[in-house]
Parts: C-alpha cells; structure tokens; sequence
C-alpha cells in the first residue's frame, strides 16, 4: 500500500483494439501500477505463479492496486481480453498472452458497499453467516464482501482452447461509504501453449530435465 499510494491514477479501460481509455462513469476508481523488480512484489508474485499448481504458470504482469472513494465502482466486465494482448514488458515483449487466473486481494480500508458482484455464478448459500458473502436476495448471484485480507481466485480462459469464460464476469460495486483497497495479481496464458500442465515449479524442474513437457515448453519460451 506504501508503494502504491503516490501512484494512483485514473483507472483505465482496454476496448478490444487494446486502445486505453478512461470512461468515468464505467469505471471510476483509481488504479497504481507497482514495479515488477520490488522484492515484496515479486513474492507476492511468484506465491501466486506456484499457486497454480498444473495450470500455466510463466508469467504475470504487473500487480495493480484499485482504490475507491464513495460512489465509485467498475461495472460489469471481464479480467480476460477479447484479443490477446502483445506484451511491453522487457521479460517478454512481444509475445501474445491473455489473463489466465485473476487473484483479487482486499487490502482493506473501511468501505461499507464495495462488494465484488458474479451475476453468472451461483450465490452463497443461504445459511451462509454473511460475513464473507452477501447472502442472496431477489435472485441476486455471488456477492463477495471486501473483507480485509480475503482473497478472490478464479481461472478466466477455457482450459481446452484459450478463449474467455463468460461465467467470470464480474463488477465491483459502488462503495457506500469509506475507501475500499483491493490488489489484481493476472498471470498470463501465453498463446499456443497448454494450459493445463504438467507444469511444475521451479526447484522440481532442477531435478527433472529430461522431462518431455518441460523441453516443449523451453522450446516455446526461447524462440
Ligand atoms: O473492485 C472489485 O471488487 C473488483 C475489481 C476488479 O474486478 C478489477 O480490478 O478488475
Ligand atoms: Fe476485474
């Protein structure tokens, strides 16, 4: 949060040419880029890569920190992009990749309103205690409550073809009240490459060279 806070700017949105545009009443928080090469992102970073166990697990972009005032929200969208994206990054410029997974953190704040909305994912169960979720009313989906230090996981492409899952829509609702602080980790699903492994992490790959998928994939990233 110490990083981020002389960072934040108008938060921006991608059209599906990947032209940047700021549309305020659509998306009105503030959004602070974090520096790839900061030790305590790149922890949180790699946490998140190992995360994924036998899904991709390459790469990610930078995280992002979102913060919102009362009355500012971000309507209905998804984190994967109509057209993969051709990177800019110095790690891996040029190559074409979409959001794979999205982990979506609250830092906190005292936001009272605020909560993460799926209206295509079924809602909490109604004997839920509503701390976490909201517990659904008037046939309203999957609310998630911004509680500090919870944390949303969800894979955004289709295993078998790369596209985007229109299930993982989702917006962030206005806040009422108070601020409300969440950090976006994306990891990237590189184009052509599976996405379901056997991937492994980094220390099994010293013992396993001669693993065929591994080759496969060192093909992928040196060329
Ligand atoms: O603020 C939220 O609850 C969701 C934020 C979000 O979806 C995003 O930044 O992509
Ligand atoms: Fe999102």
């Amino acid at each position: 949060m110490k990083l981020g806070h002389p960072l934040f700017e108008d938060s921006q949105l991608f059209d599906n040419e990947q032209v940047r545009t700021i549309d305020k009443p659509y998306r009105s928080s503030s959004t602070a880029f974090l520096p790839y090469l900061d030790p305590t992102c790149q922890c949180i970073g790699q946490r998140a890569l190992k995360f994924l166990g036998f899904v991709e697990h390459n790469a990610y972009e930078r995280l992002q920190l979102v913060r919102y005032y009362p009355g500012q929200e971000y309507n209905l969208h998804s984190d994967w992009l109509a057209r993969p994206k051709v990177s800019r990054s110095s790690q891996d410029k040029g190559r074409e990749y979409n959001r794979l997974a999205s982990f979506f953190t609250y830092l906190g704040g005292n936001a009272t309103g605020g909560e993460t909305y799926f209206p295509f994912v079924s809602g909490a169960n109604i004997n839920s205690d509503g701390t976490k979720y909201a517990i659904p009313s008037n046939g309203q989906r999957l609310v998630v409550k911004p509680v500090k230090g919870n944390a949303l996981f969800w894979i955004n492409l289709h295993p078998t073809n790369g596209t985007g899952d229109q299930r993982t829509f989702h917006s962030g609702l206005p806040v009422l009240s108070g601020v409300k602080y969440g950090m976006n980790v994306w990891t990237k699903h590189y184009k052509l490459l599976p996405i379901i492994g056997p991937y492994k992490s980094r220390e099994d790959n010293n013992n396993r060279e001669d693993d065929l998928h591994e080759n496969l994939r060192k093909n992928f990233i040196t060329k």
